[in-house]
């Protein structure tokens, strides 16, 4: 199995592009959200989940589960996304739906209507709570083949260009693929051993010495205590940093060393 969001959501247009490149048959279940995916993944079955976007960032939910569960990121693919405005009549909307990442990638759209807002699971829960004419939601246009009562009222709705979501495999099992990748990542998390000028430095510092280039450093709160943090840094190849950075962190968690399928 390989789980991720509902028929039509933008995350199984990434599992169907994950399964063009894996050996190995795979059926894909469905999950009503992110959460729900990382419970379901277990020894022999795989998920899809989307991790960062062009215009709003992080997925701060996948971040965090990815340090909650002892899940491995085994591959990542960017898609193009481009947003479409579902329902039944413009001109009667009142409220849009869809999910978090979507309403903020089309949040000029929406102030330019003035449309409530309300954010749900997943672009495909969105369509689904449109009840009537009021209701409009943000999802891909390939969802109309699924209900087919509704349409496409609006096209590329994303408030910037070149929108693009990158989205990991993951799962706590190695996979084969059908071809060798160039290019590699690892991704860490990480948290301070120390709260004093520099911490971040020194961290910095064993990677710039050896010439690694880091893709995307992030922090998170550690839900600790306000104001203290955990550190999420993707880099270029391999794992030989490691051992430098471990001497300046409470605890660092490899996330996996993965290839990166699409651009
Ligand atoms: O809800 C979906 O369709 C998803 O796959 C989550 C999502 C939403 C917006 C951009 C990328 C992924």
């Amino acid at each position: 199995m390989i789980y991720t969001l509902p028929k039509g959501s933008y995350s199984e247009k990434a599992a169907k592009e994950f399964l063009k490149f894996l050996d190995g048959e795979y059926e894909i279940g469905y999950c009503n959200n992110i959460y729900e995916i990382f419970e379901k993944i277990d020894r022999s079955s795989l998920g899809v989940v989307p991790i960062e976007n062009s215009i709003e960032g992080s997925v701060s939910l996948t971040l965090d589960l990815l340090l909650e569960f002892d899940v491995k990121i085994l591959a990542e693919i960017s898609l193009d996304i481009h947003h479409c405005l579902i329902g039944y009549d413009k001109e009667k909307i009142k409220i849009i739906l869809s999910h978090p990442q979507a309403l903020a990638q089309c949040r000029k759209y929406i102030k330019k209507h003035g449309w409530e807002v309300k954010a749900v699971e997943s672009t495909i829960k969105a369509v689904e709570l449109i009840e009537d004419e009021r209701y409009g939601a943000i999802a891909d246009r390939d969802v109309v083949k699924y209900y087919k009562h509704l349409k496409i009222l609006d096209e590329n709705i994303e408030d910037y260009k070149n929108n693009k979501t990158r989205f990991i495999l993951i799962g706590y099992k190695k996979v084969k693929f059908k071809k060798e990748f160039k290019k590699y990542k690892t991704s860490i998390i990480f948290e301070l051993k120390e709260d004093k000028p520099g911490a971040l430095y020194h961290v910095l510092k064993e990677f710039a010495e050896r010439g690694i280039n880091l893709t995307r450093i992030e922090s998170r709160p550690s839900k600790r205590r306000l104001g203290t943090y955990i550190f999420y840094i993707d880099y270029e190849n391999g794992l030989e940093v490691l051992n430098s950075v471990k001497k300046h962190t409470t605890f660092i968690k490899v996330l996996g060393r993965y290839p990166v399928l699409v651009e």
